[in-house]
């Protein structure tokens, strides 16, 4: 299937894409209807990674990542996550989407690992398109995107609220936010890099991308990685607020301004994609970052308990 920024998605979505969308009203498993699904404002639909809850009357749909434990970024959830956005975006009843989590105590804890250790070039290359997808289909997103940060979130993460218009995290120490790569012996894409120096500035982000800081929400407040610290109860609340007021703009001034300033970002990517996941692939295969992977992998398996 190819997508509006051009990637041909997995084979599995290829064949019938839809088919990852499951009607979930009532608990009933069926396909959903093509196109909208959002119409009597009561009705759900999502996947099996993804809950949509949409509301029809405000026009805003509340997304909740569930890959339990730790909403890794797995190709499926990274798969069912571009297509729920496209869902929706199809669906002119919708101006706005929060991204929340439906895992306890985590956002998103980044790309999952374990598809980054120890496959072969084809699936790095599979993988890393459907990184690029979610990124693109976020950052370049029409609608209004608003991150409820309900949880720790490092990384990909973070990635994902970045690419949102703004951010809302609960005031708990636990809920660290940030790209912490290099910690992992890996090093941030440029177009990553990017996206953090248009949100904190560059001198921000050259250290604490080169120290692979994780901010608690004080500091996340006080660099600007996020808009508002709230207590945990008034997460959603708050990025309720936070969308109403970002949709009492009028959508094509709002959405001509978002291009305006997001465009030669994600241009620089569009510009060498290809060049981007061979890169990728690359430096992923290198042994020296499958042993750092490896390490920390087993350090995070070995911390519990
Ligand atoms: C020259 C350069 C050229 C080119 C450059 C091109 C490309 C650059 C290359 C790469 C760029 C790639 C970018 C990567 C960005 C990423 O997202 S990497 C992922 C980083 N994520 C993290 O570091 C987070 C790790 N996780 C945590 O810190 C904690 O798990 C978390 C705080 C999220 C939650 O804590 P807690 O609730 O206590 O849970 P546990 O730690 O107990 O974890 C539960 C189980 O989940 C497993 N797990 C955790 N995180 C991940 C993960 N990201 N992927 C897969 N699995 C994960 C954990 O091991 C536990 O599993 P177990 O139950 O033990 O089996």
């Amino acid at each position: 299937m190819a997508l509006a920024s051009g990637v041909r998605f997995p084979a599995r979505a290829l064949l019938r894409p839809w088919s990852l969308l499951r009607d979930t009203t009532l608990g009933r498993s069926e396909p959903a209807a093509g196109g909208g699904g959002g119409g009597d404002g009561a009705r759900l639909f999502g996947s099996q990674r993804v809950l949509v809850e949409p509301d029809a009357a405000s026009g805003v749909a509340v997304m909740k990542f569930r890959n339990p434990p730790v909403n890794s970024l797995s190709l499926e959830l990274l798969t069912e996550l571009v297509i729920s956005l496209e869902k929706v975006e199809n669906d002119k009843t919708f101006r706005g989407v929060i991204l929340t989590s439906a895992c306890p105590r985590v956002f998103s804890a980044g790309l999952d690992l374990t598809e980054l250790c120890g496959r072969n070039p084809a699936h790095y290359t599979e993988y890393w398109k459907a990184v690029q997808e979610l990124w693109l289909r976020t950052y370049l997103s029409s609608l209004v995107l608003v991150a409820a940060i309900n949880g720790a979130c490092p990384a990909g993460g973070c990635i994902i609220a970045l690419a949102c218009d703004c951010r809302v995290l609960a005031d708990n120490p636990k809920y660290h936010i940030g790209l912490n790569e290099t910690l992992l012996g890996i090093t941030t894409p440029f177009w990553l890099k990017d996206t953090y120096v248009n949100t904190i500035g560059h001198r921000a982000s050259e250290q604490a991308l080169q120290l692979g800081s994780l901010f608690p929400p004080s500091e996340a407040l006080q660099v600007g990685l996020v808009d508002q610290v709230v207590p945990e109860d008034q997460v959603l609340s708050t990025a309720l607020s936070e969308m109403a007021r970002w949709l009492a703009v009028p959508d094509h001034a709002r959405q001509l301004t978002k291009t305006m300033m997001r465009k030669a970002t994600a241009d620089r990517l569009l510009r060498q994609r290809d060049a981007d996941i061979q890169n990728f692939v690359s430096f992923i295969c290198r042994d020296s970052i499958q042993k750092s992977l490896q390490v920390y992998l087993e350090k995070l398996r070995q911390r519990k308990g």
